[in-house]
């Protein structure tokens, strides 16, 4: 079977030119083909030899996506994905003042069970391996014809459930010779996975971490993120500690406002209370509705008081700016939809 190209760092694809009698720097063209030139065809590859170049297309998969559909509404572009084994995965491209960036994928599907994310109806079905996240990127650019400068792992999937693909994923877009995406341009979001948050810490590359938190107590979180069994919340701020001490970087707070479940004022006093005095800013996420579950956004007024609560509590806060609502942006959605897994 042909492995995916994108799958192998710069070292690695230096390592296969060597074992079939190339030099290295046949790595290097080869990256500058597939990165800064984003070409998906072999035979456009013109300063690499017919010979090699006949090697690549018969070992290789140049690129793993399949553009099904995208949706725009006039900002974002909410993207449909067809993987080489049919299965679906969704990207969103979200253009800012500062530079454009995307929302990829890390799991077909996800285990986590959350309450009200689309992603997890249906299940986990695998991982993606590097370089279909790589791809993710490559066919937006290619799509939109804008270079993407800033990446959020936000999309399906929880990326410390396949974390040395991420990571692998960040070694290929960090590398000058690859996208040259810088790290401090790339945000990880995870459920609270402890340990990968350790091992985050001890990571070399200065990315942002972000937290999905949700609710300011384990009785609350245990219902709407099943996993906070797991790892409760006071394990995941030693955790958190233990990141901004190694590394002194601000972590994100996500905060997904529902109606009548955690946006009354007390929530949001609790909120700070656990929060305060830490190297942290939380971004409150009026929650995108999903089909079939009963969750509802709150009123503008309710959030702008959750908001004061925090603020006059001396914590750092924002409320996401809502791109995407009219074109199914609630992560997994196209995908379920697609799929009609809201209908199992
Ligand atoms: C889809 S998750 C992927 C990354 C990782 N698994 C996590 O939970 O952080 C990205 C963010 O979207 C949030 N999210 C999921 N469903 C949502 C919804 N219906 N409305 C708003 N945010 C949602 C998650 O809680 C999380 O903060
Ligand atoms: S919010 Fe994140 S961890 Fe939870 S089910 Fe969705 S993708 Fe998975």
């Amino acid at each position: 079977m042909k492995k995916l190209i994108k799958d192998f760092t710069l070292d690695e694809l230096k390592k296969w030119a060597e074992e079939v009698g190339e030099k290295p720097f046949r790595a290097h063209q080869l990256f500058e083909w597939l990165y800064k030139k984003n070409a998906t065809d072999v035979n456009a590859f013109t300063n690499i030899p017919i010979e090699l170049r006949k090697r690549v297309g018969e070992e290789f998969v140049l690129n793993s996506l399949k553009v099904v559909e995208y949706q725009s509404d006039g900002e974002s572009i909410k993207f449909l994905f067809e993987l080489v084994d049919k299965n679906a995965i969704e990207s969103v491209f979200l253009p800012y003042s500062y530079g454009n960036a995307i929302c990829i994928s890390t799991q077909v599907g996800c285990r986590m069970n959350c309450a009200f994310c689309a992603s997890t109806i249906g299940g986990m079905v695998r991982n993606l391996s590097a370089g279909e996240m790589v791809d993710q990127i490559i066919n937006v650019e290619n799509v939109t014809k804008k270079r993407i400068s800033n990446v959020v792992l936000m999309g399906s999937g929880e990326p410390f459930d396949n974390i040395e693909n991420v990571f692998k994923f960040i070694d290929i877009i960090n590398t000058k010779e690859g996208k040259n995406i810088g790290a401090r341009h790339i945000t990880i979001s995870t459920v609270g996975i402890v340990e990968g948050i350790y091992r985050l810490s001890e990571y070399p590359k200065q990315v942002n971490l972000a937290i999905s938190l949700h609710a300011p107590n384990n009785q609350l979180r245990d219902k709407l993120v099943p996993i906070n069994r797991k790892y409760p919340i006071e394990e995941i701020l030693k955790a958190v500690d233990d990141y901004i001490r190694r590394t002194n970087r601000r972590v994100t707070f996500e905060y997904a406002l529902i109606e009548d479940i955690n946006d009354s004022i007390e929530c949001a006093k609790e909120l700070a209370k656990i929060l305060s005095g830490r190297l942290i800013h939380v971004n409150l996420i009026p929650i995108n509705p999903v089909y079939g579950k009963e969750f509802k956004r709150p009123s503008r007024e309710r959030i702008r008081d959750f908001y004061n609560t925090l603020e006059s509590a001396g914590i750092q806060v924002t409320i996401r700016r809502e791109l995407g609502n009219s074109i199914d942006a609630a992560c997994g959605q196209l995908r379920a939809r697609h799929y009609n897994i809201f209908d199992k």
